[in-house]
């Protein structure tokens, strides 16, 4: 993008919502994001409430990509999906599921604070038993020690995974975590998350041979471009993930995925399903597992009903600012 859109002209096109979850979801209840329209459309900048504005920027470049230059073009119409499950106990499992529909893949959330490794054997064989030829993952958003990994690890490839997403935090630990498993032969990928969309050096964990794929989210990477840009030098596969956003945000996921060459795994962009309402009246919920690539029409009446309160708008509004004065002149 050669000019970014001024403070003023931010300012004036943002609408600020709050959407209650269906369910908790990395401590979340209730979504914040502040949506802008510029010339080629609408975009979203959603960086979750506790992060510092350093983090929030790359989000920000992300949603003025969205409403001021659009997309790359696609190579695909549609994208397969895959649904999510929060750390709900096992009995929740098939009414999350429900919400998504038919679907080939299931991300499962593991380690969450406050729970036991039970916990996570007993949700995942649920999945497994109401979806057996499903391709599973979990992702423990850094959850484990190496030493909790390992183990845990090990019995829950039994149920048979895929791989696991950020099992550990630090960048050395997976890549001793990923060499382990390997050491004993148990069959479960490696996936980075944290370690590309949090480190300052995305790449870093492709180079130390930490991961066998990545986790890809188009606004904590700056946009769909920079994060093709990212997937095109790191030289791993791929796997599109949201950042539970609106469909707004989803959309940028969707044409992220739509415009990578190989596109090998289903994408973590089923997540509006998670959320009791939206931004527009054709939510990019997944239809038999599918998300269509496309534009979203923002209704007035949707950012009238989840409009966040004054103190809430002001804040993002705010931080809007700060984060516009850290983006620079371009
Ligand atoms: O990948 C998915 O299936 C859904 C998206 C998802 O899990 C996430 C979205 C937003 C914040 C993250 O903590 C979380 C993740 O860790 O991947
Ligand atoms: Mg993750």
């Amino acid at each position: 993008m050669s000019t970014l859109p001024s403070i003023t002209e931010l300012r004036a096109a943002a609408r600020v919502v709050s959407i209650p979850m269906r369910v908790t979801f990395r401590g979340v209840q209730h979504r914040e994001a502040l949506l802008v329209q510029g010339p080629a459309g609408w975009g979203e900048f959603c960086p979750f409430p506790e992060y510092d504005d350093a983090e929030a920027a790359p989000w920000l470049r992300g949603a003025l990509e969205a409403g001021w230059e659009g997309f790359p073009a696609a190579v695909r119409e549609q994208v397969p999906v895959n649904a999510t499950v929060p750390a709900v106990p096992a009995s929740e499992v098939e009414s999350v599921l429900a919400r998504f529909g038919p679907v080939t893949a299931v991300k499962v959330k593991v380690a969450e604070r406050g729970q036991t490794l039970a916990d996570d054997l007993a949700r995942v064989a649920e999945v497994r038993r109401l979806l057996p030829a499903a391709g599973l993952r979990v992702d423990a958003n850094g959850g484990w020690a190496v030493a909790e990994a390992v183990p845990a690890l090990t019995l829950l490839a039994e149920h048979g995974l895929e791989y696991a997403e950020q099992p550990v935090m630090a960048i050395d630990g997976l890549r001793a975590v990923r060499l382990e498993l390997r050491r004993r032969g148990i069959p479960v990928l490696i996936a980075a998350d944290e370690s590309v969309r949090k480190e300052s050096d995305p790449l870093r964990v492709a180079r130390e041979d930490a991961a066998d794929l990545l986790v890809i989210k188009a606004a904590p990477l700056g946009g769909v471009r920079r994060a093709l840009d990212i997937v095109a030098q790191a030289g791993l596969p791929a796997v599109v993930s949201s950042a539970l956003d609106t469909s707004v945000g989803i959309s940028a996921g969707v044409a992220l995925a739509a415009a990578l060459p190989e596109l090998p795994y289903a994408c973590g962009l089923g997540t509006v399903s998670l959320m009791r309402g939206d931004v527009t009246e054709q939510s990019l919920v997944p239809d038999g597992g599918w998300l269509a690539v496309g534009k979203v029409q923002v209704s007035d009446d949707l950012l009238e009903r989840f409009a966040a309160d004054p103190d809430r708008t002001k804040w993002w509004l705010d931080r809007l600012a700060r984060t516009r004065d850290l983006l620079g002149s371009a």
